[in-house]
């Protein structure tokens, strides 16, 4: 069985404050982008190992063993030993330490893929908890719809927002972010501003008002990315920022407006 694992942008993203547990508590609007992986699980005859895991597409930094996807396997065959060995084949192609969420998508994609396939009757409310376990991204994309995220940002509230009349520019200049380390930047604040009432507002206003926390350290380490995000503007960008902890840069744009855009060469550009 295949299936494909999409990515995710935010829509403004504010770090309110440092628990006790080392995360931070966000306030952020989720939204789903069309740039995908792909997934497939072969159940296979018991071999040496549970899990065979291979990967084509874009490298993966760190151990296979260490793949999230491999870990929410492993995750759930702790709890439901009567799942079989499988083969499990990943074609990377979302960039990583992107601010994307690739990895916590795949991950979601496993758990989903595996509670169906292996008939595990696994309630959505227990699959979140194991989605968290394997990072605070993982929730939404069982979800996958537009949403507040707050919390770690397993704590979604399904917003009525639809960009589909946009096109997306996504800029990917091959700068990894740590996320751990993005959030060490970061002295926690509470907005004045309220997300939700932002984006209802017509998008011409959410240059002045929509704003993502990690843009200030992340461009003061890396200036390049704020040009970026200028030169997305500057093509006619009704909106443009960073999503998550960067390095992508996203601008959305009035449909044929995008023709005529362009960037540099070293910028994984997907137009969406
Ligand atoms: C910043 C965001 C915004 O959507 O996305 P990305 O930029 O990574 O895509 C997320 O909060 C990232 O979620 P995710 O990438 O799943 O992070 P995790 O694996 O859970 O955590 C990686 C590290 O980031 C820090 N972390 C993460 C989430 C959070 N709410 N508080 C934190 O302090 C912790 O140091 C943690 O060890
Ligand atoms: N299936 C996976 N896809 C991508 N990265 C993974 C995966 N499993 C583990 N990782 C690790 O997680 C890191 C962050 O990847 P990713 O979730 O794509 O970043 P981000 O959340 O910043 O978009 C990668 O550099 C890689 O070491």
């Amino acid at each position: 069985m295949v299936v494909f694992p999409n990515c995710k942008i935010n829509l403004g993203l504010h770090v309110t404050k440092k628990r006790e547990d080392g995360y931070h508590e966000i306030a952020s609007i989720f939204y789903p982008i069309a740039w995908h992986d792909a997934l497939e699980i072969i159940p296979t005859k018991k071999e040496s190992s549970n899990i065979q895991f291979t990967t084509t597409g874009l490298t993966i930094p760190g151990n296979l063993n260490a793949n999230l996807c491999v870990k929410a396997y492993e995750l759930l065959k702790k709890d439901f030993p009567q799942i079989p060995s499988i083969k499990m084949h990943l074609h990377k192609a979302i960039p990583m330490g992107a601010g994307l969420g690739g990895g916590s998508s795949d991950a979601a994609a496993v758990l989903q893929l595996m509670n169906k396939y292996f008939q595990l009757n696994i309630t959505n409310q227990q699959l979140q908890k194991y989605a968290l376990m394997l990072g605070s991204d993982c929730p939404f994309f069982l979800l996958n719809k537009p949403a507040l995220a707050t919390g770690r940002g397993e704590i979604l509230q399904p917003i009525k927002l639809s960009l589909q009349q946009y096109q997306f520019v996504l800029l990917f200049p091959s700068i990894h972010i740590s996320t751990a380390w993005a959030f060490q930047q970061i002295t926690p604040t509470m907005p004045e501003v309220n997300l939700l009432d932002i984006v209802e507002q017509d998008i011409s206003k959410w240059k002045n008002t929509l704003v993502n926390d990690f843009e200030i350290p992340v461009f003061k380490q890396h200036p390049d990315l704020a040009l970026l995000k200028n030169q997305l503007y500057a093509n006619g960008a009704l909106y443009a920022a960073m999503s998550g902890s960067g390095s992508t840069l996203f601008g959305i744009f009035e449909k044929g407006q995008v023709a005529n855009v362009e960037f540099p060469k070293h910028v994984t550009v997907k137009i969406i």
